[in-house]
């Protein structure tokens, strides 16, 4: 689905990647997602929106894109990369270059305000870099269409949305192209353990969720965030992105997410972004930030050894578990 907006054309995808990182956008997105048909006939204001996201307008889509790589061949490089939010005189990143290669699963590790999300922000141009440049497959990311980009990048972040809509239309926001793809949107819940909690519902995929509306069922916080999951895994993205995406579930149910999250990336990109270190060492490499530079960079092995940043907060969280 395309809004046609007075300044331009924007999907609903681009749209709930937009919101899914700023917490205080949800209402808004709910009042336009509750109006769904009568938008998509209507104008919506995409300078308002961009002010609501503090998006800069200036990320546009170049005149003639690059065509996007059905696979990542090579993956991605930060060259050098610096960033400052619009509203702050301090670089959120600085200095930063690592690659992520094509079906490596990189893990983010840093404490409060490191630069984790920044990052996964700057994947998706949700910012550009100031300083440095961004390249997939060896192309300047700002060569690609911005929609065909956002498209393939599947992100959960930790403030995940929770829309008063069916479950099953709260799967679709990841894709809206499958709303009415059933089998594709069950194919999504399965992935991501959310079927389950689904089909124990009065009206299963057809379950008003959220108390906003009569017969709405509130499900728990790590009952929302399984069916969060299920929009990244419906996307079926080139890029998967979690952002911190097992904070609300207990320690089992995290288990089971991430055996099922290692199961289906594998061969894929991904990048994740976890305080909690059973989860880290799961991925490939992990890079540590710290005042958005690179302090260490390592398979979790290489980081114990090191005995360096890495090595410290590990040993305090297993002192924490002992
Ligand atoms: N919208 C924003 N406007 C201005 N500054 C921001 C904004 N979002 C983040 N920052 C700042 O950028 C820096 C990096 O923040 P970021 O959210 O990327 O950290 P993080 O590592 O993800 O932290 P956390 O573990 O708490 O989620 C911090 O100094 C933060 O205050």
């Amino acid at each position: 689905m395309v809004f046609q907006t007075v300044h331009g054309r924007v999907t609903l995808g681009e749209l709930s990647f937009l919101a899914g990182s700023f917490r205080k956008v949800r209402s808004l997105l709910e009042a336009i997602l509750g109006r769904f048909n009568s938008i998509s006939q209507g104008a919506l204001h995409l300078k308002d929106l961009f002010e609501f996201f503090q998006i800069e307008p200036a990320i546009v889509s170049p005149s003639q894109p690059r065509p996007f790589p059905l696979y990542i061949q090579e993956g991605f490089v930060f060259d050098n990369v610096g960033f400052k939010y619009p509203n702050s005189e301090k670089w959120a990143i600085r200095n930063l270059s690592f690659t992520l290669k094509a079906g490596e699963k990189l893990a983010l590790v840093g404490e409060n305000g490191a630069g984790k999300t920044t990052l996964v922000k700057l994947f998706g141009r949700l910012y550009d870099p100031h300083e440095g440049r961004i390249l997939l497959d060896g192309y300047n990311l700002n060569e690609y269409d911005l929609n065909d980009l956002r498209t393939n990048i599947g992100v959960i972040f930790q403030d995940y949305l929770r829309f008063q809509l069916s479950a099953g239309d709260n799967i679709a926001v990841g894709d809206i192209q499958e709303r009415e793809n059933r089998p594709a949107l069950i194919r999504a819940a399965k992935r991501s353990l959310a079927h389950d909690v689904i089909d124990e519902l009065p009206q299963q995929y057809d379950q008003p969720l959220g108390l906003r509306f009569d017969g709405g069922m509130e499900l728990s916080g790590g009952q929302w965030q399984k069916v969060a999951l299920a929009r990244a895994y419906l996307r079926e993205a080139n890029l998967l992105i979690l952002d911190e995406p097992t904070s609300a579930l207990d320690a089992r149910a995290e288990y089971e997410v991430f055996q099922r999250f290692a199961e289906l990336t594998r061969g894929k990109t991904a990048v994740l972004i976890s305080h909690r270190f059973s989860t880290v060492r799961m991925a490939d490499r992990i890079l540590v930030l710290e005042g958005g530079k690179e302090l260490e960079i390592g398979t979790h092995e290489q980081l114990l050894a090191q005995k360096g940043k890495y090595a410290e907060l590990f040993e305090l969280q297993a002192e924490g578990y002992r």
